[in-house]
């Protein structure tokens, strides 16, 4: 069965340093893989160059079979792939629902619809499957920045999934969020997951989450691959504690 991404052979540097060196990984339809490894390992750089962010020096990116190689973020989104970010990309200003249908309209390549398009865009009744799914209905008409931080972590995960994301890369969804968010959020994840069958690929500095969450995880340290497999495994792979420990 073809993966739903392939990656291959991803190299980038920046001036001397080496951030990815030669990273290969496929992911298959439906499942959550976790990417983690000590600071500076090349997790973001390697997320970069799978989003478009970054178009990497070496290497092929695939999606359905599909070269996107360096593929604009915006192409992306249209194929079905999204992501998120280490910081908070909602706005504060706009209401929880308005957050997230802005969010389908980015993922359709526009925002104009906003300004001049119906008020929901279409896209009323995703936003609803949604505020139901992460639980946020009875905050859709609240401002985002009025919201805890947890509950801000919950939309900016909620908005990677509008107009019918396949494919959703998460950076550090669990950075910043308390012990009870926590277990919300990944709850919410595991059943979108289930229930609708998109894939995620999850940066995570939390094991504890990440360990939970992921059916498989690859381990970098120094831009490489050093440990690949089911979380169980890897926590007790001498190479990963040592590169843990190392750091
Ligand atoms: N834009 C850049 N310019 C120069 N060096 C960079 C740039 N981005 C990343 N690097 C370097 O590349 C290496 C990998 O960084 P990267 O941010 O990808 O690691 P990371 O595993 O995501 O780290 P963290 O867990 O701290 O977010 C580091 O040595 C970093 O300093």
């Amino acid at each position: 069965m073809t993966a739903l991404l392939e990656v291959r052979d991803i190299e980038k540097s920046f001036g001397g340093v080496q951030a990815v060196r030669g990273v290969s990984f496929d992911v298959r339809d439906g499942e959550i893989l976790g990417v983690i490894g000590p600071n500076g390992s090349g997790k973001s750089t390697l997320f970069n160059c799978i989003l478009g962010q970054l178009v990497p020096d070496r290497g092929s990116v695939r999606v359905n079979g599909r070269d996107v190689t360096g593929l604009r973020p915006s192409r992306l989104n249209r194929l079905g792939v999204s992501r998120t970010f280490q910081l908070l990309q909602v706005f504060p200003e706009l209401t929880v629902r308005e957050n997230l249908i802005l969010a389908g309209q980015e993922h359709r390549g526009s925002r104009l619809s906003r300004l001049f398009g119906p008020r929901d865009a279409g896209l009323g009744a995703e936003a609803d499957r949604m505020l139901d799914f992460f639980r946020l209905r009875r905050l859709e008409d609240e401002t985002a920045g009025s919201l805890s931080y947890g509950q801000q972590k919950l939309l900016d995960a909620a908005m990677a999934f509008m107009s019918g994301s396949r494919l959703v890369l998460l950076d550090e969804p669990a950075g910043g969020v308390n012990l009870t968010m926590l277990a919300d959020l990944r709850e919410r994840l595991e059943a979108i997951n289930r229930e609708t069958g998109v894939t995620f690929v999850v940066i995570e500095h939390n094991m504890e989450f990440v360990m939970a969450l992921c059916s498989r995880l690859i381990v970098l340290a120094e831009g490489r691959i050093i440990a690949e497999g089911a979380p169980a495994d890897v926590r007790r792979d001498p190479l990963v504690i040592e590169a843990y420990l190392g750091h």
